[in-house]
């Protein structure tokens, strides 16, 4: 069998698609975990705590031998943690909410190691253009908000519509290429 430098403990395509320009040979594992937030927890500390939870998770499923990589992203507009939609009508309300303004987007990475487990967490602001009622039904259509933190998608046709960004582009796609580097690396 190849020799692998890490695990990732994520189903996200995204993010395997994301880890793989990083030049790591790598498994893919599905960690179970329960993503209900705890009452009155902050978006930063719940962020962490599933990308904590998911590494830890994911390294429960392996030979322990190599670093593993958890992750989770949130959308949080006015202290709110926004998810991904319910249904459509749940997306659509979202992106009514997001429409004109700027919102934050965290991403938490953490890699559980046989050492234990370490964190970064990586918070992006992201603008939306003004989306008419039409522009959101439209997008919604497409089904494209469907599995994803906040109801869009920046690298898809999400992307129309994001006036201006500070921060990491791949952050917001799901995987911080360079925290992620960052965090590996002493690991591999
Ligand atoms: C804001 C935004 C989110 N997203 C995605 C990233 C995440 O995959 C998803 C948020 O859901 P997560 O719960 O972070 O991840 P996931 O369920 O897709 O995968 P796993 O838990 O197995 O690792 O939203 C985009 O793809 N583009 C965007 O612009």
């Amino acid at each position: 069998m190849e020799k692998l430098d890490c695990i990732l403990a994520s189903t996200s395509p995204r993010r395997r698609e994301l880890l793989a320009h990083l030049g790591y040979r790598f498994d893919a594992v599905a960690p179970q975990v329960d993503e209900t937030p705890l009452a009155a927890e902050l978006a930063a500390d719940y962020v962490c705590r599933l990308a904590i939870a998911k590494a830890e998770a994911g390294h429960g499923l392996t030979d322990g031998k190599r670093p593993v990589l958890g992750s989770d992203t949130i959308v949080v507009l006015d202290g709110q943690i926004l998810g991904k939609p319910k249904d459509a009508e749940d997306a659509k309300a979202t992106l009514a909410r997001l429409s004109g303004r700027s919102h934050q987007v965290m991403t938490a990475i953490a890699c559980a190691h046989d050492k234990g487990t370490s964190h970064k967490l990586v918070v992006t602001d992201v603008t939306f253009c003004d989306m008419s009622p039409a522009q959101i039904q439209q997008y919604v259509a497409s089904q494209e908000p469907m599995d994803k933190a906040g109801s869009y998608g920046i690298q898809g046709l999400g992307g129309a519509f994001i006036r201006r960004i500070d921060g990491s582009y791949s952050a917001v796609v799901g995987l911080p290429l360079v925290e992620t580097r960052e965090l590996l690396e002493p690991h591999i």
